[in-house]
């Protein structure tokens, strides 16, 4: 059964009557306890636990796997002397400028960001800059360095899973969308008529403007980043990372246990959003327990122990993570909701929303322009019926962060210091679309706060 799930025999309502709200928690703790739960024990394998703390643990439990004959050294040949790339002095990047050897060619010794050895380059014309091409100087760009070396961007580490994503045909774009890389797509695109308009016949004047236009993209937001989300870019995300990250290896496994294209019950959805102290435990248990329903966080019990893992890996990795609890938290939501309404702390918005402002920089003017692809749900991710966005007065929020009393996390620290990101991100959630958030002023009293979402929900979501 699903973890916090209520086992019901009757049909909805039972229990206390709906809309005769409960008397309010204190609220904060509870969702905090989670990072760092146990995992569901259920939908963990016994050989998959990982103990609470990363730190107590950093390497797989069993060896790995022998690589796959293809990529072992022929016998009597001789292995290659480890990591060849030079490296910036210090630094565990290969050194700006240096040129990466030939495609087919045997990798370094593993040194943390790089792929296990034996793993071959990719071919020319793959996402990595091309052999011989200048290495980008370390943190240069949005994604800084590590994102375009292998193990993040590169091919799939291993498995028979990695091949049967390698095989796969790419996801086929939606009607009137861009294929995978819609970002180089709509870009190309909007230069060629801009040029076709502005600049024929003066080739000179193309070549500046080309130049101008795709750098100045590039700087906002890295290509992945707008890859149509699919649970399959996120599966590949994770599976490229997986020899280095043995807890990305548990994800993919809990992942194939959810069936795709989960359908929602017939009770009502309903997600709650907001920055980190806007008041969302508080809600959600109120109106848990004033529907009687079931309460659902994100991401879900059964993978929220690695958090600490993942919050420290570069952007892609790290919402790949999310993304993935997502979707594992899709098939929870899809069981629940035959049951009970279902009430959701957090769910896709906040990865997009954290997403989007941690990978631009700048005033709000500076995101996606509104009804860009970023703010689209992915096609495959069961929706919610209902999307409340929970925003309070920053002097008052950050007066709750400091009753709330916990520890802050790296990103709650960077939310307070950094007025323009926490901009960026509550921005970001308004221009979600499919479904859009409903915007709750979640300043009041915990009690009028639950009566006004009560009366949206009431509004907005068949009883
Ligand atoms: N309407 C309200 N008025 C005053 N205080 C509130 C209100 N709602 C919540 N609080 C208090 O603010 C603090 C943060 O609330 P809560 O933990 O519910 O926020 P949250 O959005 O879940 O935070 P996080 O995302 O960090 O888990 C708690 O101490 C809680 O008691
Ligand atoms: N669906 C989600 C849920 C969470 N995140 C990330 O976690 C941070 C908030 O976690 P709390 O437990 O403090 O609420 C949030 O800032 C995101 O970075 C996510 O990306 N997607």
């Amino acid at each position: 059964m699903i973890a916090g799930a209520h086992p019901r025999t009757e049909p909805f309502p039972a229990g206390p009557s709906p809309f005769i709200p409960v008397p309010l928690t204190q609220g904060g703790e509870g969702r905090r306890a989670f990072r760092g739960a146990a995992p569901c024990s259920g939908l963990v394998p016994e050989d998959r636990r990982f103990p609470r703390r990363p730190g107590e643990f950093r390497f797989p439990l069993a060896p790995p796997p022998p690589p796959p004959a293809f990529l072992r050294p022929a016998p009597g040949s001789r292995l290659p002397v480890p990591c060849p790339l030079p490296r910036a002095p210090g630094s565990r990047f290969p050194a700006p400028g240096s040129r990466l050897p030939a495609p087919g060619s045997l990798l370094p010794a593993p040194c943390s960001r790089l792929p296990a050895p034996c793993s071959r380059l990719p071919a020319p014309g793959s996402l990595l800059p091309a052999p011989g091409s200048l290495l980008p100087a370390p943190g240069s760009g949005p994604g800084d360095a590590a994102a375009l070396l292998p193990g993040v961007t590169g091919p799939p580490a291993r498995g028979p899973r990695s091949a049967a994503l390698r095989q796969r045909p790419p996801p086929a774009p939606a009607p009137g969308q861009h294929r995978g890389r819609g970002a180089d797509v709509r870009l190309f695109s909007a230069v060629r008529r801009a040029g076709a308009k502005g600049t024929r016949g003066n080739p000179d004047v193309r070549k500046k403007f080309l130049t101008v236009r795709v750098a100045k993209h590039w700087r906002r937001l890295p290509r992945e980043v707008m890859d149509v989300p699919s649970l399959e870019t996120f599966q590949v995300r994770l599976d490229r990372c997986a020899g280095r990250i043995p807890e990305a290896e548990a994800v993919l496994d809990l992942l194939e246990k959810c069936p795709e294209h989960q359908k929602k019950g017939g009770f009502p959805v309903i997600v709650f959003e907001g920055l980190d102290a806007t008041g969302k435990t508080t809600v959600t248990q109120a109106v848990k327990d004033t529907l009687n329903g079931v309460l659902l966080r994100s991401p879900p019990a059964c993978i929220s122990q690695w958090r600490t893992v993942f919050d420290d890996e570069p952007t892609l990795v790290k919402r790949a993570f999310y993304a993935a609890g997502n979707y594992i938290l899709a098939s929870e939501i899809a069981k629940a909701s035959t049951q009970a309404p279902v009430i959701v702390d957090r769910y896709w918005h906040s990865t997009a929303a954290y997403t989007i402002a941690t990978e631009t920089s700048g005033e709000v003017q500076d995101l996606p322009p509104v009804q860009d692809e970023v703010y689209q749900w992915p096609e495959d991710l069961l929706k919610p019926d209902l999307v409340l966005l929970l925003t309070v007065d920053p002097d008052e929020r950050v007066r709750r962060l400091q009753h709330r009393g916990l520890q802050k996390t790296k990103e709650e620290a960077e939310l307070e210091a950094n007025n323009l990101f926490r901009q960026r991100v509550e921005e970001s959630y308004r221009r979600m679309v499919n479904p859009a958030c409903q915007e709750v002023d979640a300043s009041p009293s915990k009690e009028e706060v639950l009566k006004t979402v009560l009366q949206l929900i009431k509004k907005h979501c068949a009883f």
